[in-house]
């Protein structure tokens, strides 16, 4: 049996074209959603991506602002702009690219962006809301996973869903979502004294670990349903997931491909969080700033 491949780029595609005609209606009421992408250093990889978050805002109409500071930017000066930021009409989402240079204390700048302009979904406030199940940002690569999840036809309720990593940005928050949406949620990561025990026995098995081909064949229950978060950046710059794809394939009822996944569908996440930004903004001016 090989596995359905689940094509986040097609799914993406088709989100951002939903997204875009949003973005056309909210523009004939006056409104363009912008967002303010910080890029403090150097950092190649941290380069492209963000030009790919400026590239998509073009393509679906919305604003976009790059504010590139220096590597050597002080923690004061850096939530002096996030401040700026925060009090702009025009800029509805604000995204500081991670990672940040290491002086910085990565958990003020988090806090000193509005929650709600933290297209990110970083924020303390966020988080806490997510959790309780209220309306809140949610971190765009679990969201873009539940939105693949969706689009295939998944109902997650009472699933089992093992999910390998603890970061705040991936592992913690995708497994929330999961438990949010009645799945039974395991988490694993590198303390995990046996992970096989826990993976074999996974309905949808979400590997965000960071390690290369970290999940074979052996891992994975005969028909689950394989979710490859891995970005592993292998010697001569190819992409790598933290799933052995060409053997798992062959044992998995779904998977995700890396790249062309979970990627596409992150940079979609964004767009729809900057958008909802930007239509919060319409409803906070309607109730004068209360709300
Ligand atoms: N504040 C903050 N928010 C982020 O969301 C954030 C961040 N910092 N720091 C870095 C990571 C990484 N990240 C990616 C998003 C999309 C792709 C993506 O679209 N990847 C393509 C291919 C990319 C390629 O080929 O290099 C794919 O998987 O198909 C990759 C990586 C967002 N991040």
């Amino acid at each position: 049996m090989a596995a359905e491949l689940i094509d986040g780029k097609e799914i993406a595609r088709k989100k951002q074209d939903h997204i875009g005609s949003e973005v056309q209606k909210l523009k004939a009421e006056g409104i363009t959603p912008g967002l303010a992408v910080i890029l403090a250093g150097n950092n190649q990889a941290s380069r492209t991506y963000v030009k790919n978050k400026q590239k998509t805002c073009d393509k679906l109409g919305m604003n976009s602002m790059l504010i590139e500071l220096p590597e050597s930017v002080s923690e004061q000066e850096l939530i002096r702009k996030i401040t700026e930021l925060n009090e702009s009409e025009d800029i509805h989402g604000i995204l500081v690219q991670l990672p940040l240079p290491s002086h910085i204390n990565e958990k003020a700048i988090i806090e000193a962006i509005s929650p709600d302009k933290d297209v990110d979904g970083f924020h303390p406030i966020n988080i806490g809301r997510m959790m309780t199940a209220q309306d809140a940002f949610i971190p765009c690569t679990p969201a873009g996973i539940i939105e693949m999840l969706d689009s295939i036809g998944t109902d997650i309720s009472g699933k089992h869903v093992v999910v390998i990593g603890r970061s705040n940005i991936v592992g913690k928050p995708a497994g929330q979502l999961f438990l949010n949406e009645d799945a039974t949620v395991t988490y694993c990561h590198s303390k995990t004294a046996d992970l096989k025990e826990y993976t074999t026995r996974a309905d949808i098995l979400v590997a965000a670990a960071g390690k290369a081909k970290l999940i074979t064949k052996d891992h994975v229950k005969n028909g689950a349903i394989v979710i490859d978060v891995g970005m592993n950046r292998k010697e001569g710059g190819k992409l790598c997931g933290d799933v052995d794809f060409e053997a798992v394939k062959h044992k998995a009822g779904f998977i995700t491909p890396v790249p062309g996944g979970v990627g596409p569908m992150t940079i979609t996440m964004l767009m729809h969080n900057t958008l909802k930004a930007a239509k919060l903004s319409i409803s906070k001016v309607k109730s004068n700033g209360r709300h």
